[in-house]
């Protein structure tokens, strides 16, 4: 159906603002305190303001969702160039290096009026014009916890500010077209009154431009997309699915399926022609999942634990079996800074310790699972050797030399060869390379 065939329901649908932009700033400064003094999520303190602040519009809450993501995008960098730590600090540390503002421009919306936050102080005035990270250490000019930097730095080598400039960025809002329901061309079609356009690496993919603060129109409740034509998806974890090598005809497991995301891209590659069986130990996160696959027509078998501990079970029948074994591993996400810069600040020692064993379980049953000759594809969307290389190097040496590591193959995506970073194992992908999510991908087979 064409666009203009049917209802629109869709585009930049937000209520008109009620806000000044220097109200929205007031109020984003008010929330990133929250954030920092309560060390709360950002979705939770974002909530809590909007049920105290019934009256804003959803276009006010989204732009200063926008303005509290930039902030938390840049937290370190803008305080070390405006002397503090403030949701003040910043926030307008934050105008300035990501959003590109020049000192008078904030010192307009910093007029002290009715709802604007006080004027600036000849003291931020100075740092504003005056201010640098020529000084500033790799993890704060790169806003990245300092604990994780040497992770980073073996990543990433010579290429680790860089990387992390990328990852301070807006992430670009991605869409997988449904090949069960519509070719790409036809979805570009159906979606040219939002600029969709197709991605530049993977075959299904098309990009929604967003507005200068970053926000792109209401995709969920498009008609097309309620029809199961398109999940919102970013490039990284389709080119991922498409690294999976799945082919028609095979048994496959998504050992991590959450909430469908890959299996409902492996169904759609392979238009239905693989038997694939879903299963997560969190049956909360697979929940989503049975609405998505009415909408887009993929056949999937769920297979939902009764408790995190009986995963084992509802899988036990095909131990030895599957041709392939899918593990999107439970990770710290540090590849998905650009969209959840909250989680680079929540990130602890103990939580990577966590996700690494977390790993070496869900590795561990994929080779139960898997058949001599069959696959596991080892896919996280985490930047650090840690969660990578060792991950896959441990359950190499557990296996005793039964799973061996071999290449991924890479020719379901022309170009990607060419652009993405090889490790030991496997491939990163990454926002400074690719321009996705930092993905990685590695294969590895049973051999008896
Ligand atoms: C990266 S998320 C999966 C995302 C999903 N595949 C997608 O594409 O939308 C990782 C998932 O692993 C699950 N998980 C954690 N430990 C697990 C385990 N031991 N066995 C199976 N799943 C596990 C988590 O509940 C989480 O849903």
């Amino acid at each position: 159906m064409r666009r203009n065939d049917r209802p629109q329901t869709r585009s930049h649908n937000l209520t008109e603002p009620i806000l000044t932009p220097s109200a929205r700033l007031s109020a984003a400064i008010e929330i990133l305190d929250d954030i920092g003094a309560r060390r709360r999520p950002a979705a939770d303190a974002l909530k809590d303001w909007g049920l105290a602040h019934r009256f804003a519009g959803s276009g006010d809450r989204a732009a200063i969702a926008s303005l509290v993501y930039d902030g938390l995008r840049r937290r370190a960098s803008a305080a070390f160039v405006m002397g503090a730590e403030t949701g003040r600090a910043v926030t307008i540390g934050m105008l300035r290096l990501q959003r590109g503002l020049a000192e008078p421009t904030i010192s307009g919306l910093f007029d002290g009026g009715r709802f604007a936050p006080e004027p600036l102080t000849e003291d931020e005035r100075t740092r504003l014009k005056e201010g640098s990270l020529a000084d500033a250490p790799p993890e704060v000019a790169g806003d990245a916890p300092a604990f994780v930097l040497p992770s980073l730095e073996a990543a990433f080598g010579d290429d680790l500010m860089e990387e992390l400039r990328a990852l301070g960025r807006r992430a670009p809002l991605d869409i997988r077209v449904n090949a069960l329901k519509q070719t790409r061309e036809q979805a570009a079609e159906a979606l040219a009154d939002l600029g969709a356009s197709p991605t530049p690496l993977s075959p299904l993919g098309l990009r929604v431009p967003t507005g200068e603060d970053g926000r792109g129109p209401a995709l969920h409740v498009d008609p097309l997309f309620l029809e199961g034509g398109f999940e919102i998806q970013d490039e990284g974890s389709q080119l991922a699915s498409l690294l999976a090598g799945v082919k028609p005809g095979e048994t496959v497991v998504d050992l991590c399926a959450g909430g469908g995301g890959k299996a409902l891209a492996l169904a759609s590659l392979t238009g239905n022609g693989a038997r694939l069986i879903a299963t997560d130990a969190d049956p909360r996160r697979l929940a989503p999942i049975h609405e998505r696959l009415r909408r887009s027509g993929a056949e999937v078998e769920v297979r939902t634990p009764r408790t995190g501990k009986a995963r084992a079970d509802v899988l036990a029948d095909l131990d030895g079996t599957v041709d392939r074994v899918l593990v999107d591993a439970p990770c710290t996400g540090t590849g998905t800074w650009r969209r959840n810069p909250d989680a680079k600040w929540r990130l602890r020692p103990g939580s990577l310790a966590n996700r690494i064993a977390e790993q070496a379980e869900v590795l561990d049953r994929a080779a139960k699972l898997v058949r001599p000759g069959g696959k596991i594809v080892y896919v996280t969307c985490s930047v650090l050797p840690e969660e990578n290389d060792a991950a896959v190097d441990g359950l190499l040496t557990r296996s005793g030399g039964t799973i061996v590591a071999v290449a991924t193959d890479l020719s379901a995506v022309p170009g990607l060869s060419e652009k993405v970073r090889r490790t030991a194992r496997g491939v990163q992908m990454s926002a400074g390379l690719t321009g996705t999510d930092g993905f990685y991908v590695a294969t590895m087979t049973r051999e008896s």
